[in-house]
């Protein structure tokens, strides 16, 4: 990499030890060495991933709502955090909170149990499901403090995939775009259904004109009915 754009990072990361830069300078060298033999990730180009990757998960330490959020959670789960975005990038930066990751895809929880491996990350659990059958099993269901996830489906489907894993006081944060606010009007159903709230939509710019990140966050105000979240495929299929 360049010495200015190594110099650019630096400072975009300021905030993170040197430990915590150099374990993040390896996950970088993970993913680009297992993505040649998997799809882990369109981008590769070592700035794109750790501004579009790397930075944007971290973006929920910003703004002040979503970092209040998440500073008060102890357990956290990422539901499809594919090659560990936001979920894993966030357990490098934070040791003090348990992260469980979810994902439908063996193959990305093998890529991510290497890097926990190496890099000695016990305070982050592997689970191999589909957030449906996960959001219904004991020790799972209504049991998080805080649901994060990204780029797995409009906010009426992530809904029923993320809020009955939620207790009630928790909350979901989205990680969105610009279609947070037409993708909220859509969801009213389904949060009334599934016991949330809709309670802000705190949006951030990525540096260098790399687009907006809209956070949606929803509170978990009651107890989901036991019917939600319904059977794999269903609320992709038939959205409530
Ligand atoms: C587009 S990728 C996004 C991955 C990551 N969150 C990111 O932002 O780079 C969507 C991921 O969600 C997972 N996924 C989709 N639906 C899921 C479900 N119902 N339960 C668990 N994982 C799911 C997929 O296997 C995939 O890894």
């Amino acid at each position: 990499m360049p010495m200015d754009e190594y110099h650019d990072l630096r400072v975009a990361f300021s905030g993170l030890t040197d430990a915590q830069w150099l374990n993040l300078h390896r996950y970088y060298e993970l993913l680009v060495e297992w993505n040649a033999h998997m799809n882990l990730t369109a981008i590769t180009e070592p700035v794109e991933v750790y501004m579009k990757h790397f930075y944007d998960s971290l973006l929920i330490l910003q703004a002040e709502d979503t970092r209040q959020v998440f500073e008060a959670a102890q357990h956290v789960v990422d539901v499809g955090t594919g090659a560990g975005f936001p979920g894993l990038v966030l357990a490098m930066v934070v040791q003090d909170k348990q992260f469980v990751l979810v994902d439908a895809l063996t193959k990305r929880l093998k890529f991510l149990e290497a890097v926990c491996t190496e890099l000695g990350l016990d305070h982050v659990e592997l689970v191999h499901g589909r957030a449906e059958d996960i959001g219904q099993r004991s020790g799972f269901r209504e049991s998080f403090d805080l649901v994060v996830s990204r780029a797995v489906a409009r906010l009426s489907v992530l809904a029923e995939l993320t809020l009955p894993l939620v207790r009630v006081g928790g909350w979901v944060i989205s990680y969105k775009g610009p279609s947070a606010s037409e993708e909220l009007s859509e969801a009213q159903t389904a949060l009334a259904r599934l016991g949330g709230k809709e309670a802000f939509a705190r949006s951030l710019e990525l540096p260098g004109n790399r687009g907006m990140r809209v956070f949606v966050g929803l509170s978990k105000v009651s107890r989901t009915p036991k019917q939600y979240p319904r059977k794999a495929g269903t609320p992709q299929k038939n959205p409530l």
